[in-house]
């Protein structure tokens, strides 16, 4: 049914060429379900979803009066991998450009309102701020900002997404920097690098005197790290090709900016420190090779699989008293119906998918603006494959209506309706409750999960859900057969929970005691004090932008 969103009247109807292809006509319909062309009986359709924006433009060497509109999408193509589309049709039904170009422009403002609006019902980022993007150089094989320049500043600035840069200078420079941040002047806060950095923003907003607001604000991962566990086990709950080109999917989540509820882990040590965390917590064999392997950390991801092989050596066992309390309702830890190949490490690529075209210059000054959408700046930026058409920018985008601001309030109240109340503990110092569980014993590993994978390729608890509310706490005690362990070196892909001497077990909450003199306790890849620690979920506390 026709309805007026602002000034523009909906579903968008009209009749195009496409530019360079002939004087055929195209009837282009722009509706909830995206955009359809079709020209004698051939017909195109473009979902909603996989639309990213839309550009205007004008001839290089103007000679007529028409103007242009090229809609951006990045569609799947045989399922394995999203490829950029670009359609550009001609305007030239009025007598003027400025004319043309008005009805250009209304297109695009049509193609922002459906991407915004349509194909979803989750809320979303505020789109009339800009966003915040934390990169840290040194992740990973140190590629993060090339990755930016190539990929990420192009894709955001198709989608005008406007982002303030902030390159990270040391450690703990995010979480400094997130302590004190006026978070209302942005509307999201991204992270292109490892988990690393993403960590050091959620405890600098644990460190907040607002801290229990402040965790709930709008978060987005892009991977650059060594470690993407994050990042990969998103596109695995969206099923999104992640391997083709990792950057690319990660960074549509940004662009869409849709907030789907991601659970936190509150942990406590035992010196009364508290620590936010959203990926895992362990130690054994798998924390061992994340931060054994630190050295490895110039060939990227592979360095996990590198320094499992040289640990399968020399095995650890190491004394610990484990208590939980098991999720009620939970499903049953079961592997994949059918588990995928272990495949290759997969490190980023440069320029993978995407064009550099609009690559912006990076000074080397820490902290930059660069509004993507500013007025002026972009009148050079040309679209690669139309190298005769310059971009017009007119405009800044409308807010999204009210009545879809308040669908979008009312859809935040129920996300955070269903969330579990959180689970009491008693003191570190205290027995745990008689409701849970205790194992005491040797551990050659013991590691939970919050996500399904904790790096590209280690898929660890095949059922996990960013909100399900559950730590999937894996266990190989000293009696775990050695077959097995060699099994696990060689990867974690979902089918280990069918090895004989693997444990696990969905959990609420938990405790670790150490009962050895040292160790690596690691917290999403972090090493934390090896002393008593306990955790529990936050349920649906934390906001992840998705797709
Ligand atoms: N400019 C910088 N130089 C050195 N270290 C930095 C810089 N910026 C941030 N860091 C630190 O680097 C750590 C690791 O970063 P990140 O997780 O992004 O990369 P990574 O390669 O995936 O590493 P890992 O998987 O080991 O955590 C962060 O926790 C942060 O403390």
């Amino acid at each position: 049914m026709a309805e007026c969103v602002g000034t523009l009247a909906w579903p968008l109807r009209g009749q195009f060429r496409q530019y360079k292809r002939g004087s055929k006509l195209y009837n282009v319909q722009l509706d909830e379900s995206g955009m359809t062309v079709t020209s004698d009986g051939e017909k195109q359709v473009v979902k909603v979803t996989d639309l990213v924006g839309c550009q205007c433009q004008q001839e290089q060497q103007q000679q007529g009066n028409s103007a242009y509109f090229t809609l951006l999408a990045y569609p799947l193509t045989g399922g394995r991998k999203r490829t950029r589309l670009a359609l550009c049709f001609e305007v030239a039904s009025k007598n003027t450009f400025k004319e043309n170009l008005a009805v250009a422009n209304a297109w695009r403002r049509a193609v922002y309102h459906a991407v915004r609006n349509h194909g979803t019902t989750k809320p979303q980022v505020d789109h009339s701020k800009k966003i915040l993007l934390f990169i840290n150089p040194n992740s990973g094989s140190g590629r993060a900002l090339q990755t930016y320049r190539k990929q990420v500043s192009t894709l955001l600035a198709e989608a005008e997404v406007s982002h303030e840069v902030l390159v990270t200078e040391r450690a703990s420079h995010a979480t400094d920097v997130v302590r004190t941040l006026d978070l209302t002047q942005y509307a999201g806060l991204v992270i292109l690098s490892g988990d690393g950095l993403l960590y050091e923003v959620y405890n600098g907003l644990l460190a907040r005197p607002d801290w229990n607001e402040a965790i709930q604000f709008p978060i987005g991962i892009i991977p650059g790290g060594s470690g993407n566990g994050l990042a990969r086990s998103l596109a695995h709950w969206l099923r999104e090709p992640y391997r083709a080109n990792p950057v690319l999917v990660s960074t549509l989540n940004v662009v869409y900016g849709h907030l789907s509820p991601l659970d936190l882990v509150m942990t406590e040590t035992a010196k009364g420190k508290r620590i936010l965390s959203f990926l895992s917590i362990g130690f054994g064999l798998l924390s061992d090779i994340d931060i054994e392997s630190e050295r490895l950390r110039i060939i990227g991801e592979s360095r996990f699989a590198v320094w499992a092989v040289a640990r399968c050596a020399n095995l650890r066992r190491y004394r610990a008293t484990i208590s939980f309390k098991r999720a009620v309702g939970a499903p049953v830890p079961a592997p994949l119906a059918s588990s995928p190949m272990l495949q290759r490490s997969q490190t980023l690529q440069e320029g993978e998918g995407l064009p550099s075209t609009n690559a912006r210059h990076l000074s080397h000054s820490h902290s930059m603006q660069l509004q993507e959408s500013k007025k002026g700046e972009e009148e050079e930026a040309c679209l690669d494959i139309l190298p005769s058409l310059v971009k017009v920018e007119d405009g800044a985008l409308e807010p999204v209506p009210e009545k879809a601001q308040e669908a979008q309030e009312c859809e935040e109240q129920q996300q955070q309706d269903g969330a579990k109340s959180e689970v009491l503990l008693p003191g570190l110092d205290e027995p745990v409750p008689d409701d849970w569980e205790t194992i005491e014993d040797e551990f050659v590993m013991v590691y939970c999960s919050q996500q399904t994978h904790i790096t590209s390729d280690v898929l660890i608890a095949p059922q996990a859900t960013p909100d399900d509310g559950y730590l999937w706490l894996m266990m190989l005690r000293r009696s775990c057969p050695k077959t097995t362990i060699a099994k696990l070196l060689l990867g974690l892909d979902g089918r280990h929970l069918r090895y004989p001497g693997v444990e696990m077990v969905a959990v609420e909450a938990l405790r670790i005691v150490p009962g050895t003199s040292k160790g690596y306790l690691t917290v999403d890849g972090e090493v934390i004090p090896w002393t008593p620690i306990q955790s529990h979920v936050l349920h649906k506390r934390g906001r992840i932008m998705t797709r």
